[in-house]
């Protein structure tokens, strides 16, 4: 068998891809009878490659507009006169840019790789580094390597354009130098994009490799590892850059730190990752069950329910877990509230569904569950959220006041563990996840909430108890105690909003908690991670309840 060719399945079957049809075509003019039959033949073989990049460019996501201008741009320059009046070192050509499929090709790589980071080794104009900066998320970071300054100035107005000149860093100079110095300052990549001088591949793939430049997960992407197809088929012409990518090519593929996909996309692009030490001791180093940390802290496959889920925590709750996998039932009392968050799940590609129920009720706790199951497929997190807060000194606190504050936060709760914990006790597993409060640790003040303290003090204990009673049978309960948090339900009270200023300044974080602080918790109590936490209180308040 010839090398790699146990990667090539249909070597000898039908033609089955567009180069595999064109062997075919090609080889069928070679013994072409005559040479009418061989025009033809060539004439279908140059239709299908003719065809092929332009048909990529109709199918694929343009360029955003600023890109396309920047393309435009970089297309159209002058660059001989660049170089002629000594503006760049090098003689550099329009068909340096790698365009715009390319661009967002990397561009789609990073959002794949959840990047944050993104080292790009020649940046020319920046198309692929603006394509790649706007998919970053705001304190994402691409550092373009380039060392002509007069790609800088270029690039810049068009960053800026876009707003992303804070999420690009180009550092001028000999790419090898910038590594190291981006090296001993610690900067580590996500994602890297070599696509600079093509002798100098293998020495950056190799200060990458070595120094860990890398982080766990990410890849290294190298651009024209075809070479014009001069890796594979030399044609005669002198080419030291294709005698520089063969080498790196076989380099790579000898290298047992890693896998290699070369893909015959553009001029060849190498997915370079990093494999998983053959080594390792035991599962701590590889992980457990072969899940590294941020793979158990997966939930996908999981069905969750979050009471309360229409609005405010509840609401930043069930985006945390949808993103982190599973799929979720929102429920609440107003059937409007719990509609709107579902539909908005449902655009970000979650499976969603609205529940209305009342959770002082008893048979609406068991049939919430029900719901959830017949829509969804089970219930494995169920987030007990639902709760309400009013105000009142305690000795004119009315007796309707508590018994609605309890009815909702501590009964209602109650009834929504006994009907979740049935189901999960009968499937073996499952994680409930109550929302308590700094009140049940402390008195805030100075608002005063006699009833509410109260009910949420209890929520501590009926999660301790449970966590208790359900712990050798696969159900874990915890409960989290967010300090103040920021929501529309104080922005839009008249009587709490003025106490803001008191508050911060208890708060040694100096702020409230958004809901957004609360979401990697909450992923955290639902996953595998946490299987060995229950009856917790895990508090979230910026430090409040310890000055
Ligand atoms: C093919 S272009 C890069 C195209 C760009 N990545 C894109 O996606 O459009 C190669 C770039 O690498 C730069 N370059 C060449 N040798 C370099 C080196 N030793 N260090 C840094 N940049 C280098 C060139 O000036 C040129 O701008």
């Amino acid at each position: 068998m010839a090398p790699g060719a146990e990667n090539c399945i249909h070597s000898t079957g039908q033609p089955d891809t567009p180069v595999e049809v064109l062997v075919d075509v090609l080889s069928k003019a070679l013994r072409a009878p005559d040479a009418g039959e061989m025009k033809r033949l060539v004439e279908q073989a140059y239709k299908l490659v003719a065809g092929l990049d332009p048909y990529l460019d109709t199918v694929s996501t343009p360029p955003s507009p600023v890109c396309q201008e920047l393309i435009h741009a970089s297309l159209s320059h002058p660059w001989a006169d660049a170089h002629s009046q000594g503006k760049t070192r090098f003689l550099q050509k329009k068909e340096c840019c790698a365009g715009g499929l390319e661009g967002r090709f990397i561009a789609t790589l990073c959002r794949l790789a959840a990047a944050k980071t993104v080292l790009e080794v020649g940046m020319f104009t920046g198309t692929t580094t603006l394509a790649v900066a706007q998919q970053l998320p705001e304190d994402g970071k691409v550092y373009a390597l380039e060392i002509e300054e007069y790609m800088r100035d270029f690039s810049q107005p068009y960053f800026r354009r876009a707003g992303v000149d804070k999420k690009v860093d180009v550092v001028v100079g000999p790419a090898s130098d910038s590594l190291e110095r981006l090296a001993a300052l610690g900067v580590r990549f996500d994602l890297a994009f070599l696509d600079a001088d093509k002798g100098g591949y293998l020495g950056y793939y190799k200060q990458l490799m070595d120094n860990n430049l890398i982080l766990p997960g990410g890849a290294i992407v190298v651009d024209n590892t075809l070479m014009k197809g001069r890796t594979y088929e030399p044609d005669g012409v002198k080419d030291e850059s294709a005698d520089a990518i063969r080498e790196f090519n076989d380099f790579v593929r000898r290298d047992a730190r890693v896998d290699v996909v070369v893909l015959p996309f553009r001029d060849g692009v190498s997915i370079i990752t990093r494999r998983a030490p053959t080594d390792a001791k035991d599962e701590v180093a590889t992980g457990l069950h072969g899940n590294l940390i941020m793979q158990r802290l997966k939930l996908n496959g999981r069905v969750a329910l979050i009471t309360g889920g229409g609005q405010g925590i509840g609401r930043a709750f069930a985006h945390a877990l949808g993103e982190a996998g599973a799929a979720i039932a929102i429920v609440d009392v107003v059937r409007a509230t719990a509609e709107a968050t579902a539909a908005e799940l449902a655009g970000k590609g979650i499976r969603s569904v609205a529940v209305v129920a009342d959770i002082t009720r008893a048979k609406d706790c068991e049939r919430m569950v029900a719901e959830t199951v017949a829509a969804l497929g089970g219930l494995d997190i169920a987030v007990n959220n639902a709760g309400v807060n009013m105000n009142n000194a305690a000795e004119d606190t009315p007796e309707d006041e508590w018994d609605m504050t309890f009815n909702v936060n501590t009964k209602g709760l109650f009834l929504c563990c006994q009907a979740e914990g049935r189901h999960m006790l009968a499937a073996g597993r499952g994680r409930i996840i109550n929302t308590a409060s700094m009140a049940s640790l402390l008195v805030p003040h100075p608002q005063k909430q006699i009833a509410y303290n109260a009910s949420k003090a209890a929520v501590v204990k009926i999660t301790q108890t449970l966590g208790c009673e359900w712990a050798d049978r696969g159900v874990t309960v915890n409960c989290m105690s967010p300090g103040i948090v920021n929501t529309a339900l104080i922005q839009e009270s008249d009587a709490l909003r003025p106490l803001c200023k008191e508050w911060l300044a208890q708060i040694p974080a100096g702020r409230l908690a958004e809901v957004t602080d609360l979401q990697a918790a909450i992923v955290l109590l639902a996953s595998d991670a946490a299987s060995y936490m229950t009856g917790h209180n895990l508090v979230l308040d910026g430090g409040h309840t310890l000055w």
